[in-house]
């Protein structure tokens, strides 16, 4: 080293017109060397904040994030740890990456991380912030929450739209079946469409009273337009939101203008679906909609409303806010889930026969399979519970907000920090699964992880206070569609594509499908029909 540096002092004596007193040159070199340390050493060497890459001045670390942020923040974290600091733009950010980091959002500071940062999605889509999903934590978000809960996704209720469950997957079977009988080109179908629809028209059904997929001028049209929209917008990022000086982007761009022409189109139609709802109450003419079996969302919700039945008003914005939470964070990822479950059985024949063989020896010939019958088919949990962590419908949930200062695996996190939880990377974490990559169903068969928030290895539906209020829902639509497809048809890949050739690609945005559509070809089973 002594060397390295009287060699390096000759030659710039040599090169510079006046030559460096010895001293100065040393000085010279230690702040150079210095500059150099704290340049490539990571901010992590102060162990109270958490490691971090590093970043560029304005943008921060965005430039390491790819269109499949949940992907280079796991590599990102791979290096830097489960708990660490990114900074989106200006905004810090905390990336949690393992089950044990996420347990202690989840359960050890869940009070302080209950809280949802500012968007402008939000704020201009949901009502300002007066929904479920984006409410600040505190006594209104609490209040719609409970209505949520215990009137609108309780147990009771979940039963009570059982026959909607059945009659919509009958009649996506019937479309199945008749596709299937045709020789033409038409034979190859569209899965992820018609899942689309399944989850569209359920949901329609019990939180509307009826479904708006066809096209029809009464709603149909607008409705059709609106969940268009709605998905195509969560895949676009708003630099505004990570670099607040940049908020004029947002206008410039275009996205501004749009989000108030979709959150009008989108006011337009849950006033109408309430007002349809009002006259009809009023008229007398609301059917069977006395019978608390048969009442939809919207019927619930203005009966809590006119009785002040849970003690706090609720008025009509927060009504037409609910509905909307319900499509917003219901459709696309019920659906979504359906789709990869699918796409990994047709990858998976072994899965799929394994599958298969479960399902016919419970229901045998008979014409469908009953919510009755899926209580003993504990492959096709494991199968959903497999999909789950491979698949997260939200690989990286909406993110959270700290409301104090508090302490994460030792490092001091600040108030209003950003928490993302990379719900996919934990997932595949091989401290919490032996060979992470593999679909392999069999790993849930003896094992208790559910996703029900309490273990988190397993965790597609968040945890703590805020985790999803429609786990039951999302799961009593997806497993009896699943029991009735594996049932009634085998299944192929159309011209002749080979198992493992299926693109596994997922979309860009905040929730992650499939990059293609899932087609295959359904060949009706002997017996079933
Ligand atoms: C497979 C389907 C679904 C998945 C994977 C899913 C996942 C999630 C996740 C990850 C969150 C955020 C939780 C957190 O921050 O910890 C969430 C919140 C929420 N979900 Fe779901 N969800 C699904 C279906 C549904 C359905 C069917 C509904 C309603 C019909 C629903 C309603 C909500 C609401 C209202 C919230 C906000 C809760 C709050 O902030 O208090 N979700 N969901």
């Amino acid at each position: 080293m002594l060397n390295l540096l009287q060699m390096l002092e000759l030659r710039l004596n040599q090169t510079l017109p006046i030559p460096l007193e010895p001293f100065f040159f040393k000085y010279l070199l230690l702040a150079a060397i210095f500059l150099i340390i704290l340049y490539k050493w990571p901010l992590y060497k102060n162990s109270s904040i958490p490691p971090s890459p590093r970043k560029l001045p304005i943008i921060g670390n965005l430039h390491q994030l790819s269109l499949l942020p949940h992907r280079s923040l796991q590599t990102l974290s791979q290096r830097h740890g489960p708990v660490m600091m990114l900074h989106l733009g200006s905004r810090p950010v905390l990336v949690i990456s393992s089950a044990e980091a996420a347990s202690q959002i989840f359960k050890t500071h869940d009070l302080i991380f209950s809280d949802k940062p500012k968007l402008i999605f939000s704020e201009k889509i949901l009502y300002n912030y007066n929904d479920i999903v984006s409410a600040p934590y505190g006594e209104y978000w609490r209040q719609l929450r409970s209505i949520c809960v215990l009137n609108l996704l309780s147990n009771t209720r979940i039963r009570s739209f059982r026959a909607v469950r059945q009659e919509e997957t009958k009649l996506m079977i019937s479309n199945i079946l008749q596709s299937s009988s045709s020789n033409s080109s038409s034979s190859v179908l569209n899965l992820s469409e018609m899942f689309m629809k399944l989850t569209n028209d359920v949901i329609c059904k019990v939180a509307m009273g009826r479904k708006y997929s066809d096209g029809r001028e009464d709603g149909g049209k607008m409705f059709t337009k609106l969940s268009g929209d709605l998905t195509e917008i969560f895949t676009r990022v708003n630099i505004g939101d990570y670099i607040p000086w940049l908020a004029w982007f947002t206008r410039i761009s275009g996205l501004d203008a749009q989000l108030d022409k979709l959150a009008k189109q989108a006011d337009e139609f849950l006033e109408m679906v309430v007002q349809e709802h009002m006259d009809k109450s009023k008229s007398g003419n609301d059917g069977m909609n006395n019978n608390e079996d048969h009442k939809d969302f919207v019927d619930v919700l203005l009966a809590v409303q006119k009785e002040n039945a849970l003690g706090f008003p609720i008025d009509r914005v927060g009504i037409k806010a609910i509905i909307l939470d319900m499509f917003v964070a219901g459709t696309d990822t019920t659906f979504t889930a359906l789709e990869w479950t699918m796409s990994e059985l047709l990858r998976n024949p072994r899965v799929m026969k394994k599958l298969q063989n479960e399902v016919r020896g419970i229901v045998g010939n008979r014409a469908d399979v009953t919510e009755d019958d899926l209580v003993g088919m504990h492959y096709l949990k494991a199968v959903i519970k497999e999909t789950f962590r491979l698949h997260p419908p939200l690989p990286l949930p909406g993110p959270r907000m700290s409301r104090q200062d508090v302490k994460i695996n030792g490092y001091n996190i600040k108030a209003n920090t950003q928490v993302l939880v990379n719900v996919w990377a934990i997932g595949r974490d091989p401290k919490s699964y032996t060979n992470p990559e593999v679909y392999e169903p069999e790993r849930f068969l003896n094992s208790g992880i559910d996703y029900k928030g309490n273990d988190f290895e397993l965790i597609p539906f968040g945890g703590g206070r805020r985790i999803c209020p429609g786990i039951q829902f999302a799961v009593a639509v997806k497993e009896i569609a699943l029991a009735n497809i594996v049932h009634k048809f085998d299944w192929a890949l159309p011209h002749g594509t080979k198992a493992e050739d299926l693109d596994m690609n997922e979309s860009a945005g905040l929730t992650a499908h499939r990059k293609y559509p899932l087609k295959a070809v359904a060949t009706p089973h002997l017996g079933c029909f």
